[in-house]
């Protein structure tokens, strides 16, 4: 565990853009913080006095039942103006393209790329939720096991809107417009090459300055962990002292805010007469983490072949089957390829598992035309994919040097032992789908020669 009272401001923030946001640094860490307007806004020695310090209310937010071993189990205490309960009813939120419907289309093995995805046209107003469109997933939010895959494309603040996702766990990769994120737990910014984790029923406000476009994985009943790191040693990969976390942030707003729930897979709405941003204080190890993809340690390849890319795995939500993901996030950083008499891009493959790729920056080393900043692509369980034809041609004759591969570019996998299906609006509805993806492949040569003498 490391120092909770560690207080950094992460190299690549522009003071411009900051506001002089604070975070702690560690991952799963036991976490405690006050607003430095209220000292001792944190109860001494107990979780649940009489009174709370400043006639705060206390309130748990648990993230794992009460019985979860030690090892997994999840809680923060919040102290706030007013407890969460005191909201009108629920009712439906009409806007956005949120589903949890997997039967919409028919299955679809093909290869699929879809072109980046839209942005707000000009003249249009939407926010973060409302700009929430569900590509594909599987599993259900009622049983806990399961993800969703989500393209957010919005272009003005939430306003007095609070969002939370009861149904699980939202990572958030920005591709463009930087985020700047007010939670119960204080104030995040995440620019593109940053990601998010805001975990379940966590309430936050998202605040964008002009056209935003990002990927979600969602992940049902279930928390990102680091993954083990086995030989590698007590170091590398994803570094638990580079997950930031907000410091204690309230506002006293007696305004009229809407929350909107993310709740068995529908949108839903109620009001109530103050902002949830109200936490003065909190303590404990269920909090909202970002991450710079900058600071992940690539370990690869020095000698022979290709590495699986399970070698950049930054966090991972295990399934009940030992070493299988639920869903993994890989990302593929620029690093060095030094490999000896090694075809070095992506092998040709078949997975057992399903691959959902997006592109934050640049373009990706195994297909470097069709496959652009803000698209996807899904290669369904066992249909096979891989190098383009030209990729293929140029690394079966380039000379061996070593050389940086995939500088300036980011582009990553999210990865799951389920089946996905995509949604009506993934299909359909974004009108994004490629279909002369297939075409790359078409053209792979045969290059077999039998010997001349058998
Ligand atoms: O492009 C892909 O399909 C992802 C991927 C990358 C890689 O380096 C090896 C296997 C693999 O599936
Ligand atoms: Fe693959």
């Amino acid at each position: 565990m490391l120092s909770n009272r560690e207080v950094c401001r992460p190299k690549q923030m522009k003071m411009s853009q900051v506001e002089n946001l604070q975070y702690l640094r560690g991952f799963g860490s036991e976490f405690s913080s006050e607003d430095p307007r209220c000292p001792g806004a944190l109860p001494k020695g107990q979780n649940s006095p009489q009174k709370c310090p400043y006639g705060l209310y206390a309130e748990q937010l648990s993230g794992s039942a009460f019985t979860a071993p030690r090892s997994d189990n999840r809680r923060t205490w919040l102290y706030r103006i007013r407890p969460s309960v005191g909201h009108k009813l629920y009712g439906q939120f009409p806007k956005g393209n949120v589903v949890h419907d997997w039967t919409e289309c028919e299955p679809n093995p093909n290869q699929m790329r879809w072109k980046p995805f839209d942005l707000p046209s000009y003249g249009e107003s939407v926010d973060f939720v409302e700009g929430l469109n569900t590509v594909c997933g599987a599993g259900d939010p009622k049983l806990k096991v399961g993800l969703a895959i989500h393209i957010y494309s919005c272009n003005v603040p939430m306003k007095n809107r609070g969002f939370y996702n009861a149904d699980g766990d939202f990572l958030i990769v920005p591709q463009v417009g930087t985020l700047k994120i007010t939670t119960e737990f204080g104030r995040l910014e995440i620019q593109p090459n940053e990601i998010v984790v805001i975990q379940q029923g966590m309430r936050f406000n998202v605040n964008v300055t002009g056209p935003s476009r990002g990927y979600i994985l969602e992940i049902f009943g279930r928390h990102f962990v680091l993954p083990d790191l086995g030989p590698i040693g007590a170091n590398g990969l994803a570094n638990p002292r580079d997950f930031l976390t907000p410091v204690a942030w309230y506002e006293d707003r007696d305004e009229i805010y809407e929350i909107v729930s993310k709740y068995q897979g529908k949108l839903f709405v109620c009001e109530q007469d103050h902002s949830p941003f109200d936490v003065v204080a909190w303590h404990g190890n269920y909090v909202p983490y970002k991450y710079n993809l900058e600071n992940f340690m690539v370990i690869n390849s020095v000698s022979f072949d290709h590495c699986d890319p399970s070698i950049f795995t930054v966090l991972s939500c295990q399934s009940d089957q030992k070493g299988t993901a639920i869903a993994d996030f890989v990302i593929f950083p620029p690093r060095w390829s030094v490999q000896e008499h090694t075809f070095r891009p992506p092998y040709y493959h078949r997975n057992c598992m399903s691959e959902f790729m997006g592109l934050i920056l640049g373009q990706y080393e195994a297909k470097r035309d069709g496959f652009n900043p803000g698209g996807a692509t899904l290669h369904s369980i066992m249909t096979p994919h891989g190098p383009d034809v030209k990729c293929f041609e140029q690394a079966s004759n380039e000379e061996l040097v070593p050389f940086r591969v995939a500088d300036g570019t980011q582009a990553f996998m999210f990865e799951s032992c389920l089946g996905l299906a995509v949604t009506k609006w993934g299909a359909k509805v974004c009108q994004k789908l490629d279909p002369d993806y297939f075409k790359c492949w078409q053209g792979l040569k045969k290059h077999f020669k039998e010997p001349e003498f058998v």
